[in-house]
């Protein structure tokens, strides 16, 4: 386990800013208005070779309401609680608030080691005299510093990781490439249908803000968890609305990052709210799912107020199942993330999808499955003459992506490219993951990377389904060349 470091202090005073900046990423939302940090933000860092959890608490205090007020406290207190040392940040130009030494107070009765930092002075000289009430804390080393321009950064984060314990830098850090690392998930969906309560289900632990009202979960948050050996890291994520209703800034920011943190996801999961119905806006962010080619999983979710027959759960399914026809692989389980039903079997279905996702297999394999195919069902002349397969081959896998080597690649209609992806899925077998497939130019002879006894078997399979129209084209061509033959002579 790497040390915990948690960011703390009120709103607005710089928190995000310096998450961002010591973790080289725009991970955490930042932003003018108050009170925008609700949730927890976490992330992996090192500097000089130490490594450590950083964690971005939510503001002490909200300027909505008491229910935020009580939660992000809440908040607060748990990530406190976790960390191995606390970093105060106060604001230089605001001054030192009541606020400030309520949380002073409140970080003193932990005991654990607690930094202090005054943001946003970028001139040293002019604000000095202003600096000294932080004095009347009590505080015997106040770290003046500038998240926004990096002043100052370098000699906190060298005080602070003189006093943590190390931790091996590279622990955390598996290949990501490896399908026994870590499978980081998204949880989408449009805004209420119940992703910050699946994501508290799925953690055990209540590290989301829940609310009512819809909206409430503003920025993507990432958390880590360990099941049967395996690491999952969730992307919680904020509801992306319609695009004509955008309300404001800051919401279009999340539908941004919402888009943003599907991109490295390896399975998004795909909430939708039963008691609602299947919405034009559900199948709407199921299609950025797929335009991501991340693993899917739909979680018909509040299945605790719809009708629980089994004949309902099917109607349910097929509706889906009409209206989001280009997610076909994807399972769908109805769940309930209030009562925790079936929510069990999800980390089971992310795994058996990301199998898939990952898995990789030889050439032999894929040329043989092409040429079988392509024997069984010839594609269609292309300008009177013979669209011809050379040579095919696996060349990426999350998720699975092949290469197919043809005389004319353009002339690969749709249906036949569909037919073919058909064929790989049902033979790998690739029925729950995304497949791409591509064709590319080449000319030439027939080449087989693959290995020569497949290459054999395949020319005496050939022979032995060689349609009547090969033998009478052969016969032709065969006819034709003596033909010439006599002509020379
Ligand atoms: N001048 C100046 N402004 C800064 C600095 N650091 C942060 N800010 C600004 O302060 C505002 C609040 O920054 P955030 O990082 O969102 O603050 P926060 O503490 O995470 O806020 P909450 O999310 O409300 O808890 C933003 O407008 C930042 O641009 C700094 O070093 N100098
Ligand atoms: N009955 C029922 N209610 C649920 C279920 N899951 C979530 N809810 C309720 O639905 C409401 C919205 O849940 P949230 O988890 O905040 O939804 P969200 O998708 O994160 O919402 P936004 O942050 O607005 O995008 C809350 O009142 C939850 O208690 C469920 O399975 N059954």
């Amino acid at each position: 386990m790497k040390p915990v470091v948690a960011l703390v202090g009120r709103p607005n005073v710089g928190k995000s800013t310096l998450f961002n900046r010591i973790t080289k990423s725009r991970q955490a939302l930042v932003d003018d208005m108050p009170g925008v940090t609700r949730d927890r933000q976490y992330a992996d860092t090192q500097w000089e070779d130490k490594a450590f959890t950083l964690v971005d608490t939510g503001g002490f205090l909200s300027v909505d309401d008491d229910y935020f007020a009580a939660q992000i406290k809440a908040q607060l207190l748990r990530a406190v609680e976790q960390a191995d040392v606390l970093v105060f940040i106060l604001d230089g130009r605001t001054g030192l608030s009541p606020y400030d030494r309520d949380l002073a107070d409140l970080l003193r009765r932990t005991e654990k080691p607690v930094f202090y930092l005054i943001n946003k002075v970028e001139s040293l000289y002019s604000q000095e005299n202003e600096l000294g009430e932080f004095y009347s804390l009590g505080v015997d080393r106040l770290y003046k510093i500038s998240a926004e321009h990096g002043l100052g950064v370098g000699d906190f984060l060298s005080d602070l990781v003189a006093m943590l314990p190390d931790a091996p830098a590279e622990s955390g850090e598996q290949e990501e490439d490896d399908d026994n690392g870590p499978i980081r998930i998204a949880i989408i969906g449009r805004p209420n249908v119940g992703k910050s309560s699946l994501a508290n289900r799925l953690f055990g632990e209540q590290r989301v803000v829940v609310n009512d009202k819809a909206g409430t979960t503003r920025d993507a948050i990432e958390l880590s968890v360990n099941r049967n050996g395996r690491e999952f890291i969730l992307k919680d994520t904020a509801g992306i609305r319609r695009k004509g209703k955008v309300l404001d800034k800051l919401e279009k920011f999340s539908i941004l990052k919402a888009l943003d943190s599907m991109d490295g996801c390896d399975v998004a999961l795909i909430l939708i709210d039963c008691s609602e119905g299947i919405t034009d806006q559900d199948i709407t962010i199921a299609g950025y799912a797929e335009k991501r080619g991340c693993g899917a999983i739909f979680l018909l979710n509040k299945w605790d107020l719809v009708d629980k027959s089994e004949k309902g759960q099917q109607a349910f399914i097929k509706e889906l199942r009409q209206k989001a026809k280009f997610l076909a692989f994807a399972p769908a389980v109805t769940i309930s993330a209030k009562t925790g039903q079936r929510c069990h079997k999800i980390f089971g279905e992310v795994e058996k999808v990301y199998k898939q996702y990952c898995h990789r297999i030889n050439t032999g394999m894929v040329n043989r499955i092409i040429e079988d195919a392509v024997y069984r069902d010839e594609p269609s002349l292309h300008k009177g003459r013979r669209l011809k397969f050379f040579y095919a081959a696996q060349v990426a896998v999350k998720p699975p992506t092949f290469v197919c080597f043809v005389n004319y690649p353009d002339a690969v209609h749709f249906s036949y490219k569909r037919y073919l992806v058909n064929q790989l899925r049902q033979m790998i077998p690739l029925n729950l993951t995304p497949v791409k497939l591509y064709f590319r130019e080449k000319t030439g002879k027939i080449e087989f990377s693959g290995n020569t006894k497949e290459f054999r078997r395949i020319q005496e399979k050939k022979k032995k389904v060689m349609t009547k129209r090969d033998k009478q084209r052969k016969e032709q061509s065969r006819k034709k060349r003596e033909r010439d033959h006599k002509n020379v002579l």
